[in-house]
């Protein structure tokens, strides 16, 4: 039975997924999805059936995840075992930077992956293990199409205004451009909601894509305008360990006053800000609310502010706005975020349901509300499951 196999590396995580492809007419069937957290350190692999019941949740022996390749034997060892008829006729990648040049899905192959290695300094979490995991996938499955789904695609068709920086044009023309991410998430969602609610996704929409990354995206007509990610996925919003918009004259004082290299400055800014830099405590916001402390307050309270000014501001690039669509785990799972993010925004015309809200109801405005709030579970892994299928049926 022909299956797509889906990778999704983060730092220090890999997420996979196993679709049963069928005759390549219909959707993909999801039949395992499975997450190997903290590669390298104390490893954790849960994997669950499509029916939700648990095919593994349990610590890996160091060996078996002390990199992306070997947790990826790991996770193909689980998927053998687990559907030992799946024949891997194509294997999707998450990629976070496309670059300029791509705005579709693309097949890999050498020169194409030497092209994306060029890109890692941009997205320094996510590319290299990205990368890492397409050279893994193709020596486990050399006779499968291998697909590049990328995080920036989405948003290659923004204007221009949202594009560039004002530098001296050169600078565009190397690259130095906005490019935005989050793009596999946004693809879904602008989908989704073309199905449940057709007339919002015709309009004007703010999608808050909040997880351990975050970032926004202002779309019309379901495609994107405007997002809050910049030239590399440290830019807009606050996250888990990223530092989020910055004045850049502090990278200035930092390098001239605080004699800081680049690759300081580059650790400082992904791995020690956000949220944990704020709070001291950690990078995850469920164990922030938990806490309750003054500096994890705090914390919180400069996500919100920033989500709160990015919706202002999304909302103004969009000439108006008819929706806004929370999701990522914190979007989709923190009432408290999701309700500090709407108090008082009755003078847009916002207004939440707090019940709906608790409950994390599809739609938890009131009825009242001009515009419509709606919480979205994303699913990335599906957006790459179509892409593979597509890329077959295409080769025939
Ligand atoms: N019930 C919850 N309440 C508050 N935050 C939550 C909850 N569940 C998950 N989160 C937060 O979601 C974030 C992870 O989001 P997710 O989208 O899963 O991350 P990633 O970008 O790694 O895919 C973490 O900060 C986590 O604490
Ligand atoms: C681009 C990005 O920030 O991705 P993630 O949310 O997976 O960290
Ligand atoms: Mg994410």
């Amino acid at each position: 039975m022909p299956h797509a196999l889906t990778l999704n590396a983060g730092s220090s995580s890999l997420k996979f997924a196993l679709f049963e492809l069928g005759d390549l007419s219909g959707a993909p069937a999801v039949r395992i999805t499975g997450l190997i957290e903290r590669i390298g350190g104390s490893s954790h692999m849960r994997a669950q059936r499509a029916d939700g019941t648990t095919i593994s949740d349990a610590p890996l022996p160091p060996e078996e995840a002390a990199d992306h390749e070997t947790a990826l034997g790991r996770a193909l060892d689980l998927i053998g075992q687990e559907r030992p008829d799946a024949r891997v006729v194509g294997v999707g990648h998450r990629v976070v930077h496309g670059g300029p040049d791509h705005a579709v899905p693309i097949v890999l192959n050498a020169e194409a992956l030497e092209k994306l290695r060029a890109l890692e300094p941009l997205a320094p979490l996510h590319q290299p293990h990205n990368l890492s995991g397409v050279r893994a996938a193709l020596a486990a499955f050399p006779e499968a199409v291998q697909v590049a789904c990328f995080d920036t695609a989405f948003h290659r068709h923004h204007p221009w205004v949202n594009d560039t920086f004002a530098l001296p044009r050169g600078y565009y023309d190397k690259g130095v451009r906005r490019y935005g991410f989050h793009g596999l998430s946004y693809d879904y969602i602008s989908g989704r909601l073309a199905e449940i609610a057709p007339h919002l996704h015709a309009g004007r929409v703010v999608v808050a894509h909040l997880g351990n990354g975050a970032s926004m995206c202002g779309m019309i007509g379901g495609r994107s305008i405007a997002s809050s990610m910049g030239f590399s996925a440290l830019d807009g919003l606050p996250m888990g360990t990223r530092s989020g918009q910055l004045d850049p004259g502090v990278v200035l004082y930092l390098m001239s006053q605080e004699g800081m290299g680049a690759d300081e400055i580059a650790d400082l800014l992904y791995k020690r800000s956000g949220l944990l830099g704020l709070s001291g405590l950690s990078n995850d916001m469920r164990k922030l609310e938990e806490a309750g402390t003054d500096a994890a307050r705090e914390a919180i309270a400069y996500f919100v502010f920033r989500v709160r000014r990015e919706l202002g501001g999304l909302a103004a690039a969009l000439g108006g706005i008819d929706a806004l669509v929370f999701c990522g785990g914190i979007g989709e799972h923190s009432v408290h975020v999701r309700q500090k993010v709407c108090e008082g925004m009755g003078w847009i015309g916002l207004e939440l349901d707090e019940a709906r809200n608790m409950r994390g109801e599809t739609v938890v405005s009131t009825d009242l509300s001009r515009i419509r709030v709606l919480v979205i579970p994303t699913d990335e892994e599906i957006v790459i499951a179509r892409a593979v299928r597509d890329m077959l049926a295409r080769r025939g």
